[in-house]
């Protein structure tokens, strides 16, 4: 049963958080393979004569939604509705409170935001404010910055006393056991799931995140309220830092990404002897394989590659190409984790080689830098060719 929080958690101004712990789902956007979880934070702020709400939770969740917000307010009394961000994890739930506040209330939104609400829900009465725009609520001055494709080209966030409600602008995955940021075990834990949350979600627009984070620097941000996962009070610089990191792609030392398939065991032979030949050139290999017995979550190969130095790939050739699920993998990594980072390949193939044309094309037109292609015949592993190409890239990482 996903958990509900409805807590005070800023006293002037009054504000109230509303997050459900989304433990039922399993694919996020229908793809993404999140066991750990996601929460949707909406936002209530008390003022004089005002009732502000800011975003929503997902529409399947929109009873318990009404019945959650009923607590803090009479949803009759609610003036004001900001839609940060329109996309249906947030919005979802935006028609039955409409239908609860029952009268006429001011939705606010971007110029892009307001054509999204009218295409899903057929709302067309928005107020559309444009980047920088203030306005005066409840005697409190509210500012909207438009942040374009973080995550949609919707996105805004919303700053209100130093207050930045981001929406998917600080999101993570995770169900954290605390509200905000105050217990640094918490957020040591968190962190990993907010990378892969980034990669994920964001991943394809990473640019936009160094944009908006150099547009958001001009603020002085207090306290960063997102629409997923923890509230950042104590610290909200080292999420906003964690996001540029994540879309700068700092590497962490040794870091290698290995990432292979092996139907028969014939690529895993070669890359045992690649992750040993990593192992004592002084690298740390994470290592992903797909066999008849594993298969690793996308989403978490994906979390991996931001702070890796350099990736290793070893595909075996399927029908003239490269596995399916290895395919489906570079694919993935190519739309969402394409940095300038070296990279290794190693093909396995029966009775052609393949690899330098498949895997080569895919990787053409990426930032990826290919140090070598090596193409290996069924079980002559040329233990030589495999030592070659890891030298070549400790040349290259030093
Ligand atoms: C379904 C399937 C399709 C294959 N297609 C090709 C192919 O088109 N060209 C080729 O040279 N080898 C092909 N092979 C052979 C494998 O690439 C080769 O046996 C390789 O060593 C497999 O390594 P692995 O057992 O570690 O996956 C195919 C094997 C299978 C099972």
């Amino acid at each position: 049963m996903p958990k509900i929080w409805t807590e005070r958690i800023f006293d002037d101004p009054e504000i109230y958080i509303l997050r459900i712990d989304d433990d039922q789902i399993k694919y996020f956007e229908a793809v993404w393979e999140i066991p750990e979880g996601i929460s949707y934070n909406a936002y209530l702020v008390k003022l004089n004569g005002a009732n502000v709400l800011i975003d929503g939770w997902k529409g399947n969740y929109a009873k318990e939604f009404i019945d959650a917000l009923s607590k803090i307010v009479d949803p009759k009394e609610i003036t004001h509705i900001i839609v940060n961000h329109t996309e249906p994890d947030h919005s979802g739930s935006l028609p039955a409170t409409l239908e609860a506040i029952g009268h006429n209330v001011e939705i606010i939104a971007s110029n892009f935001g307001k054509r999204l609400l009218e295409g899903f829900y057929g709302i067309k009465d928005v107020t559309v404010v444009k980047d920088g725009e203030e306005r005066e609520i409840g005697g409190k001055k509210f500012k909207f910055v438009m942040t374009p494709w973080l995550h949609w080209p919707d996105t805004m966030v919303t700053y209100l006393d130093g207050i930045l409600f981001g929406c998917d602008v600080g999101g993570g995955y995770l169900l954290p056991e605390t509200l905000d940021d105050s217990n640094e075990s918490v957020v040591e834990r968190y962190l990993p799931h907010v990378t892969k949350y980034i990669v994920t979600v964001i991943g394809h627009y990473k640019n936009y995140i160094l944009e908006g984070a150099e547009k958001l620097s001009s603020l002085e941000i207090k306290a960063l309220l997102p629409g997923h996962g923890l509230i950042w009070k104590k610290d909200p610089q080292r999420l906003l830092n964690h996001y540029v990191s994540v879309a700068k792609g700092d590497p962490k030392k040794g870091k290698v990404t290995v990432i292979y398939d092996s139907m028969y065991g014939f690529v895993e032979n070669v890359m045992k002897k690649a992750i040993d030949s990593l192992k004592e050139k002084g690298f740390t290999p994470v290592v992903y394989k797909f066999s008849d017995e594993e298969r690793p979550a996308i989403s978490e190969i994906l979390k991996d590659i931001p702070d890796s130095e350099a990736l290793i790939f070893g595909v075996s050739t399927y029908e003239a190409e490269i596995h399916p699920l290895m395919r489906f993998t570079f694919l993935e990594i190519i739309d969402k984790a394409n940095y300038e980072k070296p990279v290794l390949v190693f093909g396995v193939h029966g009775w052609a080689p393949s690899v330098e044309r498949t895997a080569g094309e895919l990787l053409k037109e990426t930032k990826f830098r290919i140090l070598s292609f090596t193409e290996i015949k069924g079980s002559n592993m040329d233990e030589k060719k495999i030592e070659e190409a890891i030298s070549l890239l400790k040349k290259e990482l030093g």
